[in-house]
């Protein structure tokens, strides 16, 4: 359930016209529902609530919307962050999420990255190779604290997903195979400065299958059984995001969030550890939209093609992964017609769809992309020197614009070069 919906034959976000944003901000902007992120948190914490030893926590991926709102409401609303970079840390702290509720994964954690986020402090590092738990080692030691660890498992798994984002199979750059696990949980008991105490796993984006999930947990309840033989005391078991979002009429139907809080209760029940969760797009998928305005309607050999003023730098979904996304007008007359859906940008994968039947359109009229408020504007870049898209945050009958245009043009102008010379 989402809060897009029409009233008066226009569609609004909560209380607020979308015709009213568009009139204000312009377009194309991305415009986000506060009661929609919210209710997704709330349905998450439930699904899971009671799930292993202790608390579970649900930290949020960042990287699926990091605006400094959404994060704010959903730290707010209970939730803890899953950052994979300084600068998601950093936005995390910003919004005030808690040390102690966030946790940082990514195979390519720098140094520095450690060191600042040790001494700032973090509920684990979900560490993906033994090479970076020695390099964490060192930092720790060097400053000497203790950082806590989980080792990421990687248990070759095909997670029925797009292949692009595809994450737990043999041939995925991510976390450790699951036969070289016990060789680096021994390695790194053995070194200074490190508190290992944790295993973790993640095996893609938008399942819309529980078996894959679960087949993997299967896998990391038979290792957390092997390490534990082996002397290693494992108290907290991550277990990644990955659920999909319904995208609409016709397309796979992923599971719900009670129906994987089911399994986990199920696979875990036994395992004696706290539980962590990093879903993204299942918490700020379906609370946005990108609104977009029909710059023209051209002819086209077959169909139509519609020139939206978003383009493939606003939302690169589509041309990235062949995405789906469902287009509705803002203000449908009831008729329907097929066309083309593309943007400006001088490139032929700036396509968002060939041949949908969708709402009749004309030059000038809004319409929207749905299931855009996870890895939306967060993917947006100024390709074609076009300005980074704005973002709007609507809650009940307001609104706030929480991120603006962000014009390239300032870089555009020529200066004085600042030439470094290494002879000198
Ligand atoms: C380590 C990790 N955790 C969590 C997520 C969030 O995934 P999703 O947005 O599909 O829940 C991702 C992205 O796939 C990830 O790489
Ligand atoms: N960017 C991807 C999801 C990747 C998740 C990060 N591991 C998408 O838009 O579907």
């Amino acid at each position: 359930m989402d809060h897009f919906e029409l009233r008066g034959g226009a569609l609004h976000c909560e209380g607020v016209p979308l015709e009213a944003i568009a009139a204000a901000v312009g377009t194309p902007v991305y415009v986000y529902s506060t009661a929609t992120m919210v209710r997704h948190a709330r349905v998450m914490m439930e699904a899971v609530s009671g799930c292993g030893s202790g608390a579970p926590l649900v930290a949020y991926a960042v990287k699926a919307n990091p605006n400094a709102a959404v994060l704010k409401t959903l730290g707010d609303a209970g939730l803890g962050a899953d950052v994979v970079s300084i600068g998601e840390y950093r936005r995390a702290r910003a919004a005030r999420i808690a040390a102690e509720r966030i946790v940082f994964s990514g195979v390519g954690k720098t140094a520095e990255e450690m060191g600042e986020a040790l001494a700032g402090g973090l509920l684990q590092f979900n560490v993906e190779s033994i090479e970076e738990a020695r390099m964490l080692s060192a930092v720790a030691t060097a400053q000497g604290r203790e950082a806590p660890i989980g080792f990421r498992i990687n248990p070759d798994v095909a997670a029925g997903t797009h292949a692009k984002i595809t994450t737990g199979t043999a041939d995925n750059k991510f976390g450790i195979p699951a036969a070289e696990a016990l060789g680096a949980y021994g390695e790194a008991a053995g070194l200074p400065g490190l508190a290992v105490r944790g295993i973790t796993v993640h095996i893609g984006s938008q399942l819309t299958s529980l078996d894959p999930l679960e087949q993997a947990f299967e896998r990391l309840g038979e290792l957390i059984g092997a390490l534990r033989r082996q002397g290693h005391s494992i108290s907290v078991a991550d277990l990644g995001g990955g659920l999909g979002v319904p995208h609409g009429p016709g397309q796979p139907e992923p599971p719900s969030p009670a129906a994987y809080g089911t399994m986990v209760r199920r696979v875990t029940a036994t395992w004696d550890t706290r539980l962590l969760f990093e879903p993204g797009r299942l918490i700020v998928g379906n609370a946005g939209v990108l609104l977009t305005r029909v710059v023209r309607v051209k002819p086209g050999a077959r169909d139509p093609w519609l020139i939206v003023d978003a383009g493939m730098n606003d939302l690169m979904r589509p041309a990235l992964y062949d995405a789906y996304h469902r287009i509705e007008a803002v203000r449908p007359t009831g008729h329907r017609s097929t066309v083309n859906v593309v943007g400006p940008v001088c490139e032929s994968g700036d396509t968002f769809t060939m041949g949908r039947e969708m709402d009749e359109v004309s030059e000038g009229d809004l319409i929207v992309f749905r299931t855009a408020g996870a890895y939306g504007a967060t993917l947006a870049n100024s390709y074609n020197s076009r300005p980074l898209t704005p973002e709007v945050l609507v809650d009940g009958q307001r609104w706030a614009l929480v991120r603006r245009r962000v014009d390239v043009d300032a870089l555009a102008a020529v200066q004085d070069l600042a030439w470094e010379n290494p002879a000198d």
